[in-house]
């Protein structure tokens, strides 16, 4: 064996960060190390079958693939070596030296210390290789990518502290054989029937047969020979039949695939036969990635075509929307040469993809129906992205919004537990839309002073305080033919909720309130327009956006994030019935008028969540006038 230019190089400080962390908060999930390790050599498995698609001379004449796991009790070693499709000395650092993960960085800096919640975390992240570290104080990697000479062999090997060292060696098998020296207090894992336990468990769907050596009795030569025997199943789980498949198993492959592991919230398995020829296994997680909302993040499927693995995150065959599904599809109808251009052009694809979508729908609206509390935990992680659906799925917007839950005015707490059936449901005798509120918080929507008619004729409001809402109802606009409106915008249409003594009182109070709308017109120069409102009852004036100008909340979030936004027009509503504005239409004196005026005008934008312009002002005028109280 040639032995050559051994270099020892540093880990990449996230390396680092994390070796520390999985050593320190996994030791109770020790046993993962197996599961992660065959796992990566199935998909290397996977891969080599790939590329041999394209260059049979990969498989250098063995083209039967497998893991093969062997242990020594003594040496307390276990290794773990597979046939698949090896690395080079420039793979080997790449993967075996960084994390090249997108959010990377992210999920680093979310770690908290508490190692029960950064479990969690790390447990969403992925750990793959590094796991060998939980258990073994030594890991050797020995490596050889398929269709390159033996020379090109490369040994890895590290401590799992700072560095690791990588040589040229001469390997004649191509593949990779992972060797752990384990730990003295994990010498348990050295053993043939801990090794079959849990292989049994975690790897039985595998498609690639996993071995280990069986006592199989005296060989020629007297000596107890060591057969390797296969102890998985070795078939690709959405092969099998869903009646021989247990919950387990689901859960198991879930982990495979997802590198979650925490089991999935639910599952779908279907083998599709006719124009459509394909097997999916779509699963949904229970918890939400900690990278969900990152735009470079990897999505989509694992896609197979008759059974050959042909390329992970397949994105082509979900929408952004529901891009927290996980699964595998295997297509009888692609060609084995299909690559992510083909399939953007592919007709077939938009096809499957349209089935795809409609099972996930309707999975969850089953899972709705039959059990909400876990439908409920459902939305809780997955709402927000959800509400991306009306407008990038235009076709299924009426589906997706029944998947909808909000917190309303009628609800208790801040909980999004009332779909737009039950609203509508319970719409009151007259009313013709759904009415909406959007705030900054719960606590600002339901305090808002625009509800307060609501409340009094007991129709309920849908409080919506997520960032995307206010879009997502643009592009909604109506559910099962009930128009959304929201409370704040335009001139309140009453036809459908007030009676016909209120609609004259309104006529009246406008009539004799003429004069004092003018004046507060002329003193408010901030004000394009004062009337008298129609949907106060307990508060003195509210601020109102005109029915097709962008919403107050809207407004302010695109503000924050830098937007330069065009004036819009202001108007105010006031509340004659309210004693400050009995108080005000009774002032004689012009300066106090003004004074009083411009406090209502500041206070009806406070309470929208808008921020004041000149602050200053304001504590001036209401310090001035509780001095005068005090006389
Ligand atoms: N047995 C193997 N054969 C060939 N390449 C391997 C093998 N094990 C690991 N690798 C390479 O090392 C990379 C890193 O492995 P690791 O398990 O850390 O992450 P991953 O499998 O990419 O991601 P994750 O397991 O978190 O989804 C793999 O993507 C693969 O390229």
């Amino acid at each position: 064996m040639t032995v050559a230019s051994k270099e020892t190089l540093g880990f990449k400080t996230e390396v680092k960060q994390l070796l520390h962390l999985m050593i320190h908060s996994l030791y109770s999930n020790k046993e993962i190390f197996l599961r992660e390790l065959i796992s990566n050599a199935s998909d290397a498995c996977d891969k080599l079958r790939f590329e041999a698609l394209q260059n049979d001379a990969l498989f250098e004449g063995q083209s039967e693939l497998a893991v093969h796991i062997d242990f020594d009790a003594d040496a307390r070693t276990i290794t773990i070596e597979d046939n698949g499709i090896g690395m080079n000395r420039d793979d080997v650092i790449n993967h075996l030296g960084t994390i090249a993960k997108s959010g990377t960085a992210e999920f680093l800096s979310k770690l908290s210390g508490d190692q029960k919640k950064d479990s969690q975390l790390i447990g969403q992240f992925g750990v793959g290789f590094y796991s060998a570290f939980i258990v073994a104080d030594k890991v050797t990697v020995e490596t050889r990518r398929a269709g390159e000479a033996a020379d090109t062999g490369v040994r890895w090997e590290s401590a799992g502290e700072g560095e690791f060292s990588i040589e040229s060696i001469d390997k004649a098998d191509r593949g990779t054989r992972i060797t752990l020296h384990l730990k003295a207090e994990e010498s348990e894992f050295a053993d043939s029937w801990r090794l079959r336990s849990l292989i049994k468990k975690y790897s039985d769907h595998i498609a690639i047969p996993v071995f280990l050596p069986q006592e199989a009795g005296e060989g020629e030569d007297g000596e107890t020979k060591q057969m390797p025997e296969a102890v998985n199943q070795a078939k690709a789980l959405w092969t099998r039949s869903k009646s021989e498949l247990k919950d387990e198993d689901y859960q198991e492959f879930y982990k495979h695939i997802s590198h979650d592991w925490t089991d999935p919230l639910l599952w779908m398995h279907n083998r599709v036969e006719g124009k459509l020829d394909y097997t999916s296994l779509l699963y949904i997680p229970a918890k939400a990635p900690f990278d969900l909302w990152n735009r470079d993040k990897s999505r989509g499927l694992k896609l197979y075509v008759q059974r050959v693995f042909i390329m992970d995150d397949a994105e082509q065959f979900l929408p952004l929307y529901l891009r927290f599904v996980k699964g595998v599809l295997d297509s009888n109808d692609l060609s084995l040469n299909v690559s992510r251009e083909i399939l953007q052009q592919d007709k077939q694809v938009e096809t499957l993809r349209s089935a795809l979508v409609k099972r996930v729908l309707d999975s969850l609206e089953k899972l709705a129906r039959d059990d909400s509390d876990k439908y409920q935990s459902f939305w809780e992680e997955f709402g927000e992205v959800m509400k991306e659906g009306p407008a990038e799925d235009f076709a299924n917007k009426e589906k997706i919004a029944a998947l909808f839950r909000f917190a309303t005015s009628k609800s208790e707490g801040e909980k999004q537990i009332v779909s737009l059936d039950d609203y509508v449901a319970r719409m009151r005798e007259g009313q013709k839309k759904i009415y909406y509120i959007t705030a900054d918080s719960h606590a600002a929507a339901s305090g808002s002073p625009h509800i307060e008619y609501f409340n009094k004729k007991g129709v309920e409001v849908l409080l919506l305080t997520d960032r995307v809402d206010e879009w997502m109802v643009g592009h909604l606009s109506e559910f099962k033919g009930k128009h959304f409106q929201d409370i704040t915008k335009g001139e309140l249409d009453l036809d459908d909720l007030a009676d016909e003594a209120e609609k004259a009182q309104q006529k009246e109070l406008e009539e004799t309130h003429k004069q004092l709308v003018e004046r507060m017109q002329n003193v408010l120069v901030e004000v394009n327009t004062v009337r008298v409102s129609s949907r106060l009852t307990d508060s003195p004036a509210c601020m109102v956006v005109g029915q097709f100008d962008m919403g107050g909340h809207m407004r302010r979030l695109l503000e924050a994030a830098g937007q330069k936004m065009p004036e819009a027009e202001v108007t105010m509503e006031i509340n004659p019935t309210h004693p400050l504005i009995a108080r005000l239409d009774q002032e004689q004196d012009e300066d106090r008028f003004s004074e009083l005026a411009e406090l209502i005008y500041a206070q009806a934008l406070l309470a929208e969540g808008s921020q004041l312009k000149k602050p200053a002002e304001y504590v001036a005028r209401l310090n001035k006038l509780l001095l005068d109280l005090m006389k």
